[in-house]
């Protein structure tokens, strides 16, 4: 293995090892994709989350910072495997057109999960509508043997549309007898850690980019810091934390290290695990 490698495993062997990887009751398999993507498995459901696998956002923007830090581990063709994708807001690194079209393409039974404001930029893409689900914020949904809770984010802002829609969300998932938080972006707000810690979370993902003037001036929307990540983990009780949305734009990424240091120092009860591009995590939930 080369010393030079970037992502631990990709294309091929990343999208067979996701095909292949049988996940017992009580566990889920997470693979980290870089930024927010992240694949999830369980029993034999296979989803992704906020998806970014081509480098669109540089190619529509070629003189910007867009350029990614390492290459996507999984063209979207190849995802011919997926059941879910769940998107969280609509920044070209969360939902891109792109990744979408080709996972649709390439899945015959896909359903893709969205804010309700963001439903019309999928229908644009070629998705049809019974294949769209649509989230207002808030509430729980059935998707087959899944139960999902859609927490609002606030990145920086709620921004409810008219119908009082949240267009940033995150997802509460009950997969397999794990449950998993997929954050999207969000920062923390009064009330976020008492509603997530009554749904006793086995694995949280966490964004860690924070937020500053120089960014903010630049147009870059915040997130919470890797303190108030690792504060918001142990506060909600969350088994582990996997922090993440720090590595794939230079310009608006943190060292996760930060995030390693101030759980251990702060909360050595805490377990967490920091994610290689291109990593499988095989997780047990302990209640199981
Ligand atoms: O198509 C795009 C891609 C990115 N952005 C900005 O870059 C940020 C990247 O991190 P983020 O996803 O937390 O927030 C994003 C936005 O602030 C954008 O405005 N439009």
């Amino acid at each position: 293995m080369s010393l030079m490698r970037n992502v631990y495993r990709e294309g091929e062997s990343l999208a067979r090892q996701i095909e292949s990887t049988r996940v017992p009751d009580g566990m889920l398999a997470v693979w980290h994709l870089g930024q927010e993507s992240v694949a999830v498995k369980g029993g034999g459901v296979i989803g992704y989350f906020d998806p970014y696998l081509t480098d669109s956002v540089a190619e529509a923007d070629p003189d910007g910072p867009w350029k990614r830090a390492f290459p996507s581990p999984l063209p979207p063709e190849r995802i011919t495997h997926a059941d879910y994708v769940w998107i969280s807001h609509n920044h070209g690194d969360h939902l891109d057109p792109a990744t979408l079209a080709g996972i649709y393409r390439a899945s015959p039974r896909v359903v893709f999960v969205c804010p309700a404001p963001l439903a019309g930029i999928l229908k644009e893409i070629g998705i049809p509508e019974d294949r769209i689900v649509t989230v207002k914020g808030g509430e729980t949904i059935r998707l087959g043997e899944l139960s999902v809770d859609v927490i609002p984010c606030k990145h920086e802002e709620f921004d409810r549309d008219a119908d009082g829609n949240y267009p940033y969300v995150g997802y509460v998932v009950r997969w397999n007898g794990v449950v998993f938080y997929h954050a999207g972006d969000t920062i923390l707000y009064p009330g976020l850690a008492e509603t997530l810690r009554t749904h006793r979370i086995d694995i949280a993902c966490l964004p860690i980019n924070g937020a500053d003037l120089k960014r903010r001036e630049a147009g870059i929307v915040g997130n919470m810091g890797f303190r108030e990540a690792a504060d918001l983990a142990a506060a909600i009780e969350a088994d582990l934390a996997i922090p993440f949305h720090y590595d794939l734009f230079p310009f608006n990424a943190d060292n996760p290290s930060y995030f390693v240091d101030y759980v251990v120092r702060e909360y050595p009860y805490q377990k967490f695990k920091l994610m290689r591009v291109g990593e499988r995590l095989l997780y047990a939930s302990e209640k199981a």
